[in-house]
């Protein structure tokens, strides 16, 4: 108990994503009466639509590229012909059963984390929330909009995430327009798919399709893939996207989307006109504030309708925290459930320690993975800080040739003058598992020598990181 007042303290959490799930759990477990209103399902568009179906669809790329590269490899595949000799099998998709697959996780992952909400004793409600004043919620339980409940509380964490933004031009028609949340429901492997956007979302998909066997284009409308990555993470992506068949067309904004019978034609800004059977639109997301009565209760949000939040995920009204996509923070699960912990900590004042925005890790699970924590490259030559760099291509890493992995590189930052490691990227596949040993090192501020004389196993990927860390040794030279 964070308390020892003998009235308990009333929560109510908006949205059942990850940010809501953990705040819900947060407060549960620091005693307080806890409410969660969820409209659709508990998990959010995480769970649902967004981080499960997306890494399970990836599992499946994945494998499909280890059977790409296992010819190198000296594996054959084969089979034997009525006459006897040896023939390719295909390798073909299921995408249904694959879709089916990740549509199941979803929803058993959603099951899973409804059955740990009850145990803990949070009061779950189905329905659409909004808010009355800075002390009431009411939540429309029906799908006609008759029957009302409200909620009292002392605090409120505000969760709603997002949605998929979609252009007035290219309007999602679920079977060949889509948004990712409807690219699950396609039975069939498009023969070519069109993919609009290339930040994360549209770089992920293009490379998971890319693996499964389809014609992939990619329309970035910026001149690099990823343009809010590391600049050499970015160029090995895009190097290996083109390496292996994807038509990546930079500098080049859709105008529009539409059907053609089986077919959809984008047409680019100049007039420029590509035809695929499916396109993917994923152009980004649009915070769920609107229409839930923030304004009348004086939250404010940005020009673009995110929560402003401070560091500990307080709302610019006191009693009222938000976690997650709807927030000016930053959109990724992780940071979602860590808001919503802190927010509900604070509240309730147990331990918190404000989120350092630049200390969180992420990952794109693109072929290879991007892995990043830290300071990076870009500001530093930006000259927010001093620091030096140095990346080491995975290419010389003994157990990456065994494996036949030629792309990648880990790269460590340090301080300028100082042996203190305080960023990094890694490039490889499976970065993500690798990533964390370095936020330790961020976290803890270790410097490159006491990183360095961490074993690392040999032949590893991870012994990459101390070998970077070896070469930014600063020689201690005794001049005396
Ligand atoms: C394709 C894709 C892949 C991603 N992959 C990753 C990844 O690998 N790792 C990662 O860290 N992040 C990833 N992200 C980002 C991640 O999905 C989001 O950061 C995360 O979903 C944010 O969680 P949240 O709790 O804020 O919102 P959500 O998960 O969107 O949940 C919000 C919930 O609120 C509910 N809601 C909204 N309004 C109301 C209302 N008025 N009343 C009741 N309920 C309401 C919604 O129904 C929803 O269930 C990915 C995003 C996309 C698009
Ligand atoms: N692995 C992960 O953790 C993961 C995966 C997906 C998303 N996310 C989170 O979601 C956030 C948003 O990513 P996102 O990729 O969905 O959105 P985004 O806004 O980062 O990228 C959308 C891209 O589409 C481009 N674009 C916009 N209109 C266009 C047009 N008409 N034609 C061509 N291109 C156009 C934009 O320039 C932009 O580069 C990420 O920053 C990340 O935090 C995380």
């Amino acid at each position: 108990m964070a308390t020892t007042f003998d009235r308990k303290h009333r929560i109510v959490v908006l949205g059942g994503g990850p940010g809501g799930y953990e705040a819900a759990l947060s407060g549960a477990q620091l005693g307080a009466d806890v409410t969660l209103i969820e409209r659709s399902g508990i998990g959010g568009s995480a769970v649902l639509t967004d981080v499960v179906p997306s890494k399970t669809l990836i599992a499946t790329a994945e494998a499909a590229n280890e059977i790409a590269g296992s010819g190198e490899l000296g594996l054959q595949f084969y089979t034997r012909g009525d006459d006897g000799k040896a023939q390719r099998p295909e390798i073909a998709v299921n995408l249904r059963k694959m879709n089916q697959r990740l549509l199941r996780l979803a929803r058993s992952q959603s099951d899973d984390m409804h059955g740990t909400l009850e145990e803990a004793g949070v009061r779950i409600v189905e329905g659409e929330g909004h808010f009355e004043s800075a002390s009431t919620l009411s939540v429309r339980t029906d799908a006609k909009g008759t029957d009302f409940d409200s909620f009292d509380f002392d605090t409120a964490v505000v969760s709603v995430g997002a949605t998929p933004r979609t252009l007035p031009t290219a309007k999602p028609d679920g079977e060949r327009i889509l948004t990712w949340t409807q690219l699950y429901g396609i039975s069939e492997l498009p023969s070519h798919l069109i993919v609009v956007g290339s930040g994360v979302t549209g770089a992920e998909f293009a490379s998971a399709y890319l693996a499964l066997g389809t014609k992939v284009t990619l329309v970035s409308s910026r001149d690099r893939v990823l343009p809010g990555e590391d600049a050499d993470a970015a160029d090995v992506i895009e190097n290996v996207f083109k390496r292996n068949g994807m038509n990546v067309l930079s500098k080049s904004r859709a105008e529009s989307a539409v059907r053609d019978g089986d077919e959809v034609v984008v047409t680019l800004e100049g007039g420029r006109q590509v035809r695929g059977s499916h396109v993917l639109i994923a152009v980004g997301s649009t915070p769920n504030t609107g229409g839930i009565g923030l304004d009348k209760i004086g939250v404010e949000t940005t020009a673009s309708g995110h929560i402003r939040v401070n560091r500990v995920a307080r709302t610019s009204v006191p009693n009222i925290y938000a976690a997650g996509d709807c927030t000016d923070f930053l959109p990724l699960a992780s940071v979602a459930s860590v808001q919503g912990r802190t927010g509900v900590f604070h509240a309730l004042g147990d331990e918190v320690r404000p989120i350092i925005r630049r200390n969180v890790a992420s990952n794109i699970f693109t072929y290879p993975e991007i892995a990043t924590v830290g300071w990076q490259q870009n500001a530093i030559e930006e000259g927010l800080r001093g620091g030096r760099v140095f990346k080491l291509p995975l290419a010389h890493n003994a157990r990456a040739k065994m494996h036949g992995f030629k792309d990648g590189f880990v790269k460590l930052i340090a301080g300028k003058d100082t042996p203190t490691i305080v960023g990094g990227v890694i490039v490889a596949p499976k970065a993500s598992e690798l990533l964390l040993a370095l936020s330790i090192a961020i976290e803890q501020r270790l410097t490159v020598d006491q990183f360095a004389r961490a074993w690392a196993v040999y032949p590893s990927l991870s012994g990459s990181l101390t070998d970077a860390a070896r070469a930014m040794h600063i020689p201690q030279i005794d001049n005396e």
